[in-house]
């Protein structure tokens, strides 16, 4: 299966969704009703997030074949295309290209489990793969070549969803992965804690004293780094897009010099052989992951949910100190607090009277607590940070991925 690419028919045709969502300075009861994200819009969590899923297999050649974004946005062009065998990106009509549209046409197609297309970067046999599957049992997981690539085969309904690695226990925050969220106007409905187990992976025949170079993900080297110098193996490391597409890499070149950071499926996907198992220096390595929709979900109050924001603030003395009170006084815990450098990006904010304007900030806060946005505590405090920060964002209220886990109840290998 070919990875979907920014020159992929639809992504290429039209312009990344640049602009920032925000929520700043407006009236408190405009922005509450905002923050509390439960406009008419939103997609209950029963019928996205937590529906069983019967198998399916295909990917990219199945997508479009229904829920297309045509059929399913009212007041969009419904314009027939012509089925186009040679070009799996094109939409196709739900039933038939050439009958007329009618009323069930037009309504939501309910999001059933093996219906759900998840986008994420990579080729099969990545962990975002994994994480996929881990959220939604069975999902049609559909690789891209990039995550900007990812977050646009959401916005243009390609895709239902898409997975993104935010941290790891190792190696701490993917920096790059947090500038994405900001830049789009994507939503976070869930989260997965992936145990992460790589594997050094080789041609068949090949053995450790033949290597010359180690290819990886950045991730993947740096939770290896140490293990790789026990075994001896001090030779150069490159860093490559994703795991298991430098496993593709060293199987399509014959590459009987370079062995990969990557998970046993990726092996078996590829026809490598199994160096060494387990190489993370950290037995307890966790990835996390969220999954990014267009729409947010309704968050609710009868499990554990953790809330997404991201502020930032012009003026004023410890603005920071006053945020994090708001939290504090109301017993909220937080579980991760980052900061952002953000110099050259403006980024669009709306005041009172719906004008926007661009504004600079030095730095971007991200925040994560452990509330959900249907509780008047976390409303509470958000409408006390609004009265700080020049700039917050909701990034989506989501339940938490209780699921326990162990070093030897790996899921990822
Ligand atoms: O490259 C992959 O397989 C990914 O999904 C990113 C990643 C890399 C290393 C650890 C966790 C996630």
């Amino acid at each position: 299966m070919k990875a979907l690419s920014s020159s992929s028919p639809i992504l290429g045709a039209s312009q990344p969704a640049t602009a920032t969502a925000l929520i700043a300075r407006s009236g408190r009861s405009e922005w509450q009703s905002s923050c509390a994200i439960l406009t008419s819009k939103v997609i209950s969590q029963e019928e996205s997030e937590s529906l069983p899923v019967p198998p399916v297999s295909g990917g990219v050649d199945h997508l479009n074949g229904h829920n297309s974004a045509a059929a399913r946005v009212p007041g969009m062009n419904l314009v027939p295309i012509e089925k186009s065998d040679s070009n799996p990106l094109v939409p196709q009509h739900r039933h038939n290209p050439l009958k007329p549209l009618s009323m069930t046409d037009l309504s939501p197609a309910p999001m059933h489990g093996s219906n759900l297309r998840v986008a994420y970067q990579g080729v099969p046999g990545a962990y975002s793969e994994a994480a996929a599957g881990k959220a939604y049992p069975n999902c049609q997981a559909i690789p891209c070549d990039q995550f900007e690539v990812a977050f646009q085969a959401v916005e243009l309904w390609i895709a239902d969803r898409a997975v993104l690695p935010v941290e790891n226990s190792l190696g701490g925050s993917i920096h790059r992965n947090y500038d994405l969220l900001l830049r789009h106007r994507l939503h976070i409905v869930g989260e997965v804690q992936l145990p992460v187990h790589h594997c050094l992976l080789a041609l068949p025949g090949v053995r450790k004293e033949f290597l010359t170079r180690v290819i990886s993900h950045p991730q993947g080297l740096a939770q290896c780094e140490h293990t790789l110098t026990k075994l001896g193996l001090n030779v150069a490391r490159e860093a490559v897009d994703d795991t298991a597409g430098a496993a593709e890499f060293i199987a399509s070149n014959n590459l009987r010099d370079t062995a990969a950071i990557a998970s046993a499926r990726a092996a078996e996907i590829y026809g490598l052989e199994i160096l060494e198992d387990g190489i993370q220096d950290d037995v307890s390595n966790v990835t996390r992951f969220v999954m990014l929709a267009r729409e947010p979900i309704i968050p609710r109050t009868d499990r554990p949910f953790k809330t997404s924001i991201v502020f930032a603030h012009e003026k004023g003395t410890s603005v920071l100190f006053k945020v994090l009170s708001a939290f504090a006084f109301r017993d909220i815990s937080l579980t991760k607090i980052e900061s952002r450098p953000n110099h050259n990006r403006p980024i669009r904010v709306v005041d009172d009277a719906n004008v926007g304007t661009a504004k600079h900030f030095e730095y971007m806060f991200y925040v994560d607590f452990e509330a959900s946005m249907a509780e008047a505590r976390a409303q509470n405090a958000l409408a006390e940070v609004q009265e700080f920060t020049s700039f917050l964002r909701v990034l989506g209220s989501y339940p938490m991925d209780m699921t326990p886990w162990s070093p030897t109840s790996s899921t990822s290998s």
